[in-house]
């Protein structure tokens, strides 16, 4: 059946009964989109009724609601929710047996026990619905056919409710534009009265309250933006808001009661002066707000990702880079500054943090933990330590996204707090290994379980004493040894890593920056546990794992000559330095310093010819997460290079032997995989379809080859490169890389 618009008729005549805002929005999106054969309009308001026919809104306007409810094949009840068991009980003598009945009221515990009332059940085609898509203007001449374009409907079916009708339901609110949720009758009120009803009762109130005062003109007369941000609702149905705060009373109570007592905390700080307990509400309040606005707009890197766009980048082959940049901040050493920050006496202050997802979940991890930080305004953050033992019990389970830092190092705080906790992250996340941090921690006394083939996620019980051990890691991870180190703190006795080679050392150095004493003896690493953190100032340099797609993109670029400013230089990541360098390319480290403990250069890259090489393997860890961008070198380079000893590459964000492998192949170059590396030949690569498999490392890398490729370059999935660099296609196009970003 095609209509006039050539849309699929989902049925033949929908009444829809009551023409407000809602109702009349409903049937002019039917109508226009031409979704049934036939919209019937009915309204007690004979204007609203006229009204709706001469504007065109429905077909036919039913002068008598018997007769038009015995005929429709769906009835959409879209009066007031007081009046809805009215109206169901004068059209229930009429009502066919195979008509669809839903209605639009913005509580549903009230429609059902109206339902059950008359009927004594919910009749298995009543599927009772919620468009959220008001707004303060009522009436038909407001209805808007777009009105549910991109807003949210939801459906709260019963467990007897019929399939065909909860589809069909389901099917008429997605095809006038909305997206379809589905959620329990209950659990569906206790949201709206969080998120719908006591917004809307407080801005009512608010207004009230100061409409009663005597200088009320004055105020109005002076009130700005935020008052009229804050009030416009208040403008909306009084008699719909009348039946909502009665027919929703028991959910809205409880959150009055709750917003109440955050009001109270509120007036309290302000009373006694507490200037970090108003920042803590300020500050999470802020956080709160803007996460909000990321997942409106489908920027947030949520659960599963289902709030991010799909990212994708198209790489233009050829061009050079020339200029001088400065990379975001080093991501290993902007977690750690959180972590010991929080643990800290005092207030410690950040600049230069790196504003990526990963560190920002670590940031919020904390913020869930009562500690009270500001920022990160332009990569400034200051925070209020909370002192070695002050951390709280986290609402819930802390997600860390796609981190591995986070949910590794954290695994090992935690298990030394006297509360249960639970941290989760991301697909890439759930698929990583958390036993070799799980392992050492239980035999400090830790109980600590990992899910489903020692995966995310990892929860912990509090409470326990831990002991302190020497543990040799069987891979060299400064994950795990910071995490056996962090969950040393509260041991007690000494604690001891052992580490196969050296891996990166900031928790080492950061914990001394702290007053907290390390003693590091060769490859052993001790710590006493009992002693606490003293705040202090920390300069976070650019990261080197980022500012190396910069280096790699000078070194294989004929005519390219790019500076690198603030770069980390710590011994225990310079591997691509010397990696290049063993490669043939022109790298100088300038204007060389030493920042909060933590050495910093200005590195400047010129290209020259590259060659093959075998990699020493105690350069490995050194360069670990540097490979991806590596590999697109090593392309470019004369001859073969090889890598062994690299097998932790198959268990980052992804697989990432192969997922190089693999795209580079798409491009035509010459490698092989081989269980802990591969084997490059400098070879030619041509354009293709790259999977990023959710990999930052791997995105951007492929985003460098479109410099040597001689195709386009489109890499899929790419939201993630948001988690480690999210300036990077902005920085990559001024350096004159030609790469464009798709969100959809
Ligand atoms: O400690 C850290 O900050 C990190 C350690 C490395 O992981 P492993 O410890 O798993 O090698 C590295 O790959 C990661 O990006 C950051
Ligand atoms: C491996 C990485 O990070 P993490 O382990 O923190 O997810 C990385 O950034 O390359």
């Amino acid at each position: 059946m095609k209509d006039k618009h050539n849309v699929r008729c989902l049925t033949e005549r929908v009444l829809v009964i009551g023409l407000g805002l809602i109702g009349g929005s409903l049937a002019s999106a039917l109508r226009t989109r031409g979704i049934c054969r036939t919209v019937i309009g009915y309204d007690r308001d004979k204007d609203e009724l006229e009204t709706g026919l001469r504007l065109g809104i429905v077909d036919e306007a039913a002068a008598d609601l018997l007769a038009a409810a015995a005929q429709a094949d769906v009835i959409v009840l879209a009066v007031p929710v007081k009046a809805i068991e009215t109206v169901l009980a004068e059209i229930l003598p009429v009502l066919r047996t195979d008509t669809i009945l839903t209605d639009v009221g913005s509580v549903k515990g009230n429609v059902v026990r109206s339902a059950t009332r008359l009927f004594g059940c919910v009749p298995n085609r009543f599927i009772p619905g919620h468009p959220i898509a008001g707004s303060e203007k009522s009436g038909v001449a407001a209805a808007d056919a777009t009105l549910f374009e991109h807003h949210k409907v939801i459906i709260t079916p019963l467990p007897q409710s019929d399939s065909d009708a909860v589809t069909l339901i389901a099917r008429m609110w997605q095809a006038v534009g909305a997206q379809v949720l589905q959620m329990d009758v209950e659990r569906h009120d206790e949201v709206l009265a969080a998120t719908s009803h006591l917004p809307h009762l407080l801005a009512f109130s608010l207004v009230d309250t100061l409409a009663q005062e005597q200088d009320c003109n004055d105020i109005f007369r002076y009130a700005a933006g935020g008052f009229r941000d804050f009030t416009r609702v208040a403008a909306s149905d009084p008699t719909m808001w009348h039946d909502i705060g009665l027919a929703n009373k028991q959910a809205i109570l409880q959150k009055i009661d709750e917003f109440t007592a955050g009001v109270g905390r509120l007036r309290k700080a302000i009373e006694t002066e507490d200037s970090v307990a108003m920042l803590g509400i300020f500050t999470r309040a802020k956080a709160a707000r803007e996460h909000f606005s990321k997942i409106l707009s489908g920027s947030a890197y949520t659960q599963n990702n289902m709030m991010t766009k799909d990212t994708t980048f198209y790489a233009q082959p050829g061009g050079q880079v020339q200029g001088t940049i400065r990379a975001p901040g080093d991501k290993s050493i902007s977690h750690r500054s959180i972590m010991l920050g929080s643990l800290a006496d005092g207030v410690t202050e950040i600049t230069g943090f790196l504003e990526g997802e990963d560190s920002l979940a670590t940031l919020q991890a904390f913020r869930d933990m009562g500690v009270v930080i500001e920022g990160p305004h332009q990569g400034a953050v200051k925070i209020y330590g909370v002192g070695i033992n002050g951390l709280r019990q986290p609402p819930g389970p802390i997600y860390v996204g796609n981190s591995g830092t986070t949910i590794r190092l954290m695994s090992g705080l935690l298990a030394g707090q006297s509360f249960d906790s639970e941290l989760s992250g991301d697909a890439s996340l759930s698929k990583r290994p958390m036993e070799r941090v799980a392992k050492p921690l239980r035999l400090m006394g830790a109980q600590v379980e990992t899910g489903e083939n020692g995966c995310p996620p990892v929860k912990i019980k509090g409470g326990q004493a831990l002991k302190a051990i020497s543990y040799e890691m069987p891979m060299a991870s400064a994950q795990v040894k910071s995490c056996v180190m962090l969950a040393g703190l509260y041991a007690e006795g000494e604690t001891t890593v052992i580490e196969p080679a050296p891996t990166r050392d900031h928790t080492e150095r950061m914990l001394r920056g702290f007053g907290y004493p390390v003693d590091v003896d060769g490859n052993k690493v001790s710590l006493a546990g009992g002693g606490s953190l003293k705040a202090t100032k920390i300069d976070v340099p650019a990261d080197i794992s980022s500012s190396t797609f910069f280096m790699v993109a000078a070194a294989i670029c004929p005519g390219s000559d790019i500076t690198l400013e603030h770069v980390g230089i710590n011994p225990t990541r310079i591997g691509v330095i010397n990696i290049l360098r063993a490669m043939g390319s022109n790298l100088e480290l300038l204007n060389e310093r030493e920042v909060g403990g933590e050495p910093v250069a200005d590195i400047r890259i010129r290209y020259a010819p590259l060659k093959g090489i075998k990699i020493p393997e105690d350069q490995v860890p050194l360069a670990i997460d540097e490979f991806p961008a590596l590999f697109i070198a090593a392309v470019c380079a004369e001859g073969e290079t090889v890598l062994t000893g690299a097998e932790e590459l198959r268990v980052k964000e992804s697989d990432r032997i192969q997922a190089m492998v693999d795209g580079l192949k798409t491009l035509g170059a010459d490698i092989e995989g081989t269980p802990d590396g591969a084997i490059i030949r400098g070879s030619k690569m041509g354009g293709g379809v790259i999977e990023s498999h959710d990999d930052h490392r791997i995105a951007m890398s492929f985003t460098i080859a479109s410099l040597r490729a001689t195709g386009n370059i489109e890499i899929r999935e790419c939201a993630n490169v948001a988690t480690s660099f999210p300036n990077f296609i902005e920085l990559a196009q001024h350096v004159g890389i030609r790469v464009r970003k798709e969100e959809k």
